[in-house]
Parts: structure tokens; sequence; C-alpha cells
């Protein structure tokens, strides 16, 4: 038998597990650590609650947790309530499926003021992350700026401009609801420090936003190249420009329609936010795309802000004994491999991007490494603790396991909390979570 750790039980995770699975059958152990008591990482924190079909996907990783060979280990955090050397001592492997969940910083003047937040916290608030659930945002003035202009950034400003009806059937958590819904933001300004040409936003997420009850999308259509550059794009790309094309045709008196607009300020970068406590501007460079790059021109102006949200990617969280790459903001790695033994896979090994079914190649790529490694002798004898030896370590130390029986007494306590038409009310700390599955 060989013993499998992987840290991390979001897409990544568990695409390995099943990988694992898939590679070894009865011949592994597979354990999946979190450091939360519930599973699937950003398919429950990170994918919008209004978006509940693509957190259908957890259904898969729920056949591969119910395999006798894998289990989870919730509650766990490696390299607090474990160390990385001691799992290695346990296991033949130690995947680390971590994800990216800190906030990138812009590093300007002013990012510390009041109501100025990461996507990570912001996110995690409406999604009720335990780390996230007192964020308490001010939403009561009037005009929002977004940092970035990639799928979080289009995340926001659609979770910021939703009424009651269309919020009907998403699991966002009971305080960001009331929060929301009690807003007074008038405007939503989309910073984009590059053009229409290089939007990272797809085009089923951007055709959303043009279909909002109460908020409508503005595009300045001098913004565009000349529109038989458009043949020029990817289709995926194309598309995109297409939904940005129709919502700069918008007439005034369809816009005049709705309370919110949703105004794309592109070729603008931040330079510095504005404010005494709070934040009140953000000041920005007017920028022109060289060579696919974002360029300041020099030309400053402000953009008005109660409240600024950065969506502009995330950092892995550094474990101590882990290779880091400070740069990159992720473990350090050859594709997959850190060190002999020791391995990663989703965002802690590319860095955050792509999106859930990016992770699966991933996870079947580390697979066939280990494999590899195994023939080749790397990865030493047969004979360690496994699963066994890290429950006499965890009896001792007194860890207070969450077991993926466990995880579903939590989902169903959610399930029947939920308010009329929801699939869930989460609960939103552990300490409730704990309670729940005991
Ligand atoms: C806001 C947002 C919305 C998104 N929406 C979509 C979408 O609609 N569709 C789509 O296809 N993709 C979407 N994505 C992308 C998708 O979520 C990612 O591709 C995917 O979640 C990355 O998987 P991962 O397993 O690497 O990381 P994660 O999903 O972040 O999982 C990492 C897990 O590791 C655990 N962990 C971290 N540190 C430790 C530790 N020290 N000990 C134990 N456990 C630990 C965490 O608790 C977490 O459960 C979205 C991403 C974001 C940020
Ligand atoms: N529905 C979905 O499928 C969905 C939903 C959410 C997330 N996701 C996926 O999750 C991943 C992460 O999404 P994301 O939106 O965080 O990342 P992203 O797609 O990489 O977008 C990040 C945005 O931030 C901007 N940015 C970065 N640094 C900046 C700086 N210093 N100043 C100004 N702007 C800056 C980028 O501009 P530049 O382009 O100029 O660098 C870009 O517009 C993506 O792969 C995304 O597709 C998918």
């Amino acid at each position: 038998m060989r013993h499998i750790a992987i840290i991390g039980s979001g897409p990544a995770g568990y695409y390995t597990a099943e990988a694992a699975q898939k590679q070894w059958g009865d011949e592994v152990s597979v354990d999946v650590f979190d450091l939360l008591p519930v599973p699937y990482g950003l398919i429950r924190f990170g994918v919008a609650p209004d978006h509940q079909s693509i957190k259908g996907v957890s259904r898969r990783y729920e056949k591969t947790a119910l395999n006798e060979n894998v289990r989870f280990v919730g509650n766990v955090a490696v390299g607090k309530d474990i160390t990385v050397a001691e799992l290695r001592e346990l296991y033949d492997a130690v995947i680390f499926a971590t994800g990216a969940p800190n906030d990138r910083q812009l590093g300007l003047e002013g990012e510390d003021l009041d109501n100025i937040f990461g996507s990570a916290e912001f996110v995690g608030w409406y999604n009720g992350h335990p780390k996230f659930a007192d964020l308490d945002p001010d939403l009561s003035k009037g005009h929002v700026v977004v940092i970035g202009m990639g799928n979080v950034a289009l995340d926001v400003a659609r979770i910021l401009s939703k009424t009651e009806t269309e919020f009907e059937g998403a699991d966002v958590v009971a305080h960001a609801l009331e929060s929301l819904l009690g807003s007074k933001i008038e405007k939503i300004t989309i910073l984009g420090r590059r053009g229409p040409h290089q939007i990272m936003m797809t085009p089923k997420e951007l055709g959303e936003l043009g279909a909002l009850e109460r908020a409508s999308p503005r595009v300045d259509k001098d913004d565009f190249p000349d529109e038989a550059e458009d043949a020029l794009l990817e289709p995926g790309l194309r598309k995109s420009v297409t939904h940005l094309r129709s919502f700069a045709a918008i007439p005034e008196d369809m816009h005049a329609e709705k309370a919110i607009e949703i105004e794309f300020d592109m070729f603008a970068s931040p330079v510095r936010f504005l404010g005494d406590e709070k934040v009140e501007a953000v000041k920005v460079e007017r920028t022109k795309v060289e060579a696919g790059r974002a360029v300041g021109t020099g030309e400053t102006y402000e953009v008005p802000a109660s409240m600024v949200i950065t969506c502009i990617g995330y950092r892995t969280s550094p474990i101590p004994d882990v290779p880091f790459d400070e740069r990159a903001g992720r473990f350090a790695n050859d594709g997959g491999r850190i060190l002999p033994g020791m391995y990663c896979v989703g965002w802690a090994r590319r860095g955050p991007t792509g999106t859930i079914g990016t992770n699966r190649p991933d996870g079947y790529d580390i697979v066939e490494k280990i494999a590899e490694d195994l023939d080749g002798g790397v990865l030493g004898r047969k004979g360690k603790g496994g699963r066994e030896a890290f429950d006499a370590l965890a009896n001792q130390r007194k860890l207070d396991i969450v077991t993926f029986r466990d995880w579903k007494k939590i989902e169903e306590a959610e399930e029947e909390a939920a308010r009329a038409g929801a699939p869930r009310e989460k609960f939103v700390d552990i300490e409730s979570m704990i309670k729940a599955s005991r």
C-alpha cells in the first residue's frame, strides 16, 4: 500500500485524488486534508452564489470522496496543526493543492484606507468564508470602483447590482444578502488598464451583465479599434468584444431606465487611493497599449469612490519547509514537482488562472509523475505509516477532525436552514460548522 496526502480539497485536490484512485485502485490510500471543516475550496467560497449549476461539479468530487481508499480530513491546517516534515514521514507523496487564497496587492499609496477590499475578502464575505464573514463593507454610498477586467471583477459587479428576484436560487449568505439589497450604489466603475481587445472577461459572463434588471453596462465607443480588427481575435475574445460593442451601442434613454450604471473605464490604471480614513477617490493614469502591455501616458484624473474592490489576482500562502517562488506568488516547482516526494497542483502550482476544468489535467499529470517517481525509486520503499499513523498523531494532538460523513451532516443542516428557493444557508463560522457535524 502507498500513502498519499493531498493538502487542499478544492478542484485540484479532488481531481488528483480521482486520478490516484484510477491509477492505483486499492493499492493506494489517499487522505485529502483541508484547513476548513467543509470541502471543495473555491467551488464553495469563490464561484458566484448565483451560478449554482457550476457548483454542481462538487457531485463529481463527492463520488471520489466516497471511495473507501479516499478520505476527507477536514479542520486540519497543514503547517500549523501538523508540519510538512511530519507529513513527509507518514506519506509517500505529499501534494499541495492549497490554491491561492490571498489577494495580490497593488502596492499603491492609500491602499490601506477603509472600504478598500481585495476580491478574496469581498467574494469570501458574500460567499460566507469564515475568515471574511465579519468584513462588513459599507455599501451605503453611491460609487464603487472595481479594479481589474477579469471574470472575478465581472462576478463582483454583477453581485453588487442584482435585485432580490435575481438572487432567487442563489446561496449568497444572509448577512451579505441583507447588506446588498439595502445598498445605495448608483454607479460601478470597472477600471481596466488595457482595452477591449485585451479583456479577460468571457462571453457568457459578459452576456449576463447586459441582462441585469436594474443595471446597465456602459462602454465608450471610442475605446475600440477599427471593427475589422475584431476578425483577427480568437473566437472567445471576439465574442466578448461583440458584447462590449453592444454595450457601447445602448442608447442614453435605456441607460436612464436603470438605477445602476456599470461603466467600463478602459486604458485606465490606478496610481493612488485618496481619502482621510475611508476611501474617497482613485487617482488614475490614462494608458495606451504597446506590444500588448499597458503603458502610462502621464495624463491623470480622479474617479470618486465610496468603496473599492481590487480584482487583480491572488497569491498562494507560503507553508514552512515548502520552497516558494516569491515573484510568482506560488510554490516553486518544475511541472508540479517541488522536491522528491513533494508536489503541487492547481493554483498552488500554476498561479491564479484557469477555470475549474483546467485543474483536472493537472491532477492526472501529477499522478503520472508520481508513478514515474515510484518506478524510478525516488520515493523509497513501501512501509510508511500513512492513515493509521496520522490518526495516532491526531489523537495525541487532540485535533478535532471533520470526516466526510461529518461534512454531510453540515451539508444537511445547511440545506434545512435554507430560505425559500435557496439551496442552502451556509454556516459562516467554524464553531457552528463543527457543532452541526457532531
Ligand atoms: C471568485 C472566483 C470565482 C470563480 N468562479 C469560477 C467559475 O464560475 N467557473 C470556473 O470554472 N472557475 C471559476 N473560478 C476558478 C476556480 O475556482 C479555480 O480554478 C479552482 O478553484 C482552483 O482550484 P484549487 O484546488 O487549485 O484551489 P482552491 O479551490 O482554492 O482550493 C484550495 C483548498 O486548499 C485549502 N487549503 C489552503 N491552505 C491549506 C492548508 N495549509 N492546509 C489545509 N488546507 C489548505 C483551502 O481551504 C481550499 O479548500 C473562480 C475563481 C474565483 C477566485
Ligand atoms: N465564470 C467563470 O468561469 C470564472 C469566474 C471567476 C473567475 N474565473 C477564472 O479565475 C481566474 C482568475 O480570475 P481573475 O479575474 O482573478 O483574474 P484575471 O482573469 O487574470 O484578471 C485579472 C485582471 O486584473 C488586472 N490586473 C492585474 N494586475 C493589475 C494591476 N497591477 N493594475 C491594474 N490591473 C491589474 C488584469 O489586467 P491585465 O490583463 O492587463 O494584466 C486583469 O484585467 C481566471 O482564469 C478566470 O477566468 C472564472
